[in-house]
């Protein structure tokens, strides 16, 4: 297993170094062409693909992932999405005409997406690639320049990361910057044009509180227990596959993995049954081989995940091995969990998966509604009013329904958390936005002021009633106040009378055409014609 030592250093003097270079080249405009931009993206694309085996190795060595999961969930991923951004980044860059507003039509309003600046991204070590590159795909496409710090945590793939960036990629556009926690002290130090923190919610409130320092805006990337509900009317074959599958990818180290399961007392064991099928399915011969399942990325979160593990109340129904010196947990089904339990203390990002019992699908609703809202939220029914209870009364980054995981990689759906899950969007058109200023412009004609030059001084009566005329706003009624006085229970019954009105105009028009029509039919066969 890799060993985070191996990894040199930025030094502080670099780090400032490369802070003023990137600067200077945002200046000079060296990515202000989209065909700049296009030219870094598909160097980016061909970075992964001629070195595919080196990091396939380099994900073993920090994660001992299959490489199966480093190839579809990070490697491939990644270069899908410099292609997306490659063939979209005209599109995505375009300035945008505002809607359409007589007044000021003739000052011809626009929105130009302009970039930000020099941008830096911190990154995590359980999706090394997609979580490091996936930004710089989004930030260069935007026309900036990009700073990455990758995990040290996961040093064999950061190294080769910051191996490969300068031989592949413009050093005056996009840098690399490895270290831990003093050398992201140091880069929080300086201001940025904007921060994105991918990671856990404890660094967070450091980030956020060093970029306040210099007013950079920042977007979290957070993480969190994310719930699965269980209709036990579902196909528990396919839940269960789907929930095992979700958990075990990358040995539970995502962020957003299935935490735990919220099912009925009396289908618990159905469900576990069904769990341990697909674990069996999953792992014919176990699951302890290597390049079969995963590890834990070290010590420390080995032995957080195994103190959670030894302190349940719960009952383990299958799993519960461990191996410290390889730092191997097997999967583990924990049931009859209480609210209260070890299990349920932390976002797990673990191979464990504890099952909590309710009585219904409302105690489940509260249940979730009384924790953090989670980065995602799982539910198992084929039964719409179930899906849409739960959806309609909960609130989550992410709302899925009998899958888990594959909204990450979903084309066109925003990716991010909600309050302590995380603030902000990201992966592909979303990344893009992330590091691009929308700037209104307009150019206002010199005639305009025709129309509008009552806004000068001085100011009398007569132009402030002609400013009135141009810019005073009819509402709709006024929604009425039901006759018990409370405020929340307003109903818009006028526009209710108002349809009833226009349906009966219409009612009354129809009917007096065709009286005519056949008046005149009726006055024509009078006269012969
Ligand atoms: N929402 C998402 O997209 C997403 C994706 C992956 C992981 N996550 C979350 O990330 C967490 C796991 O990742 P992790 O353990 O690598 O997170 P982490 O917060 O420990 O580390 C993330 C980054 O922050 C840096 N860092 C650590 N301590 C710091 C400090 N004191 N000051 C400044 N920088 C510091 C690290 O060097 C690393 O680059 C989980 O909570 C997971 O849910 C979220
Ligand atoms: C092929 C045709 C069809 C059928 C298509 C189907 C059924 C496709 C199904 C595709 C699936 C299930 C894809 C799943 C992909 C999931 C991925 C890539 C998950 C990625 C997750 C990641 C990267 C997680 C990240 C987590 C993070 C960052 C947190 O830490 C038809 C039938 C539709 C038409 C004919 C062709």
């Amino acid at each position: 297993m890799a060993d985070t030592t191996s990894l040199k250093y930025t030094t502080f003097d670099e780090i400032d170094a490369i802070h003023a270079t990137l600067r200077q080249s945002f200046r000079a405009g060296k990515l202000k062409s989209i065909a700049a931009r296009k030219v870094q993206i598909l160097q980016l694309a061909y970075l992964i693909q001629d070195n595919y085996d080196r990091f396939k190795e380099a994900f073993a060595a920090d994660l001992g992932r299959p490489t199966l999961e480093t190839a579809f969930l990070e490697l491939d991923s990644t270069v899908s999405d410099c292609k997306i951004a490659y063939d979209r980044v005209e599109k995505w860059a375009q300035t945008e005409k505002a809607p359409f507003s007589f007044n000021f039509f003739a000052m011809r309003p626009v929105i130009r997406k302009e970039p930000k600046g020099v941008v830096l991204s911190i990154s995590p070590f359980n999706y090394p690639v997609w979580l490091a590159l996936g930004p710089m795909i989004g930030a260069i496409a935007a026309g900036n320049c990009f700073v990455l710090k990758p995990s040290e945590l996961s040093p064999a793939v950061s190294g080769l990361i910051a191996e490969l960036v300068p031989k592949y990629l413009d050093p005056d556009v996009v840098r690399v910057v490895l270290g831990a926690v003093p050398e992201t002290t140091r880069l929080l130090e300086l201001p940025w044009a904007h921060i994105l923190y991918t990671g856990s919610g404890r660094v967070a409130k450091l980030v956020c509180a060093a970029a306040a320092k210099t007013l950079t805006p920042v977007s979290t990337e957070l993480g969190g227990k994310s719930p699965v509900v269980i209709d036990p009317k579902c196909d528990l074959k396919t839940a269960a596959k789907r929930i095992m599958w979700g958990k075990c990818v990358n040995v539970g180290q995502t962020c957003v993995a299935p935490d735990y399961i919220l099912v009925p007392q009396d289908a618990q064991d159905e469900l576990v049954q069904a769990l341990k099928a697909a674990h069996d399915e999953f792992y014919p011969s176990g699951p302890s081989a290597a390049g079969v399942f995963g590890r834990i990325v070290n010590h420390t979160h080995f032995r957080r995940l195994k103190g959670l593990l030894d302190r349940t109340a719960g009952e383990i129904a299958f799993g519960g091995e461990t191996n410290e010196s390889d730092k191997y947990i097997s999967p583990t089904v924990v049931k009859n969990v209480k609210g209260d339990d070890s299990l349920m203390s932390e976002e797990l990002f673990g191979p464990i998966l504890p099952i909590v019992p309710v009585k219904n699908i409302d105690e489940a609703i509260a249940f979730i509604n009384d924790h953090d809202n989670p980065l995602a939220l799982y539910v198992f029914s084929q039964d719409a009013a179930f899906k849409a209870k739960v959806f309609d009364n909960t609130l989550s980054g992410s709302a899925v329904a009998n899958d888990t995981l594959v909204h990450c990689a979903v084309d066109g759906l925003p990716f991010g958390g909600i309050g302590p899950s995380g603030s902000g969007y990201h992966t592909r058109k979303y990344t893009f936005d992330m590091f691009t200023h929308l700037r209104s412009s307009l150019d206002s004609p010199s005639w305009v002021d025709s129309i509008f030059g009552s806004r000068f001084p001085p100011y009398t009566a007569k132009k402030e009633s002609y400013l009135k005329s141009l810019l005073g706003v009819k509402l709709p009624p006024r929604p009425r106040q039901l006759a018990n006085g409370t405020d929340k229970s307003l109903a818009l019954c006028d526009d209710g009378r108002r349809s009833y009105f226009v349906v009966l105009t219409a009612v009354f028009v129809l009917a007096v055409g065709v009286t005519q029509l056949r008046v005149t039919e009726w006055a024509k066969e009078a006269v012969g014609l």
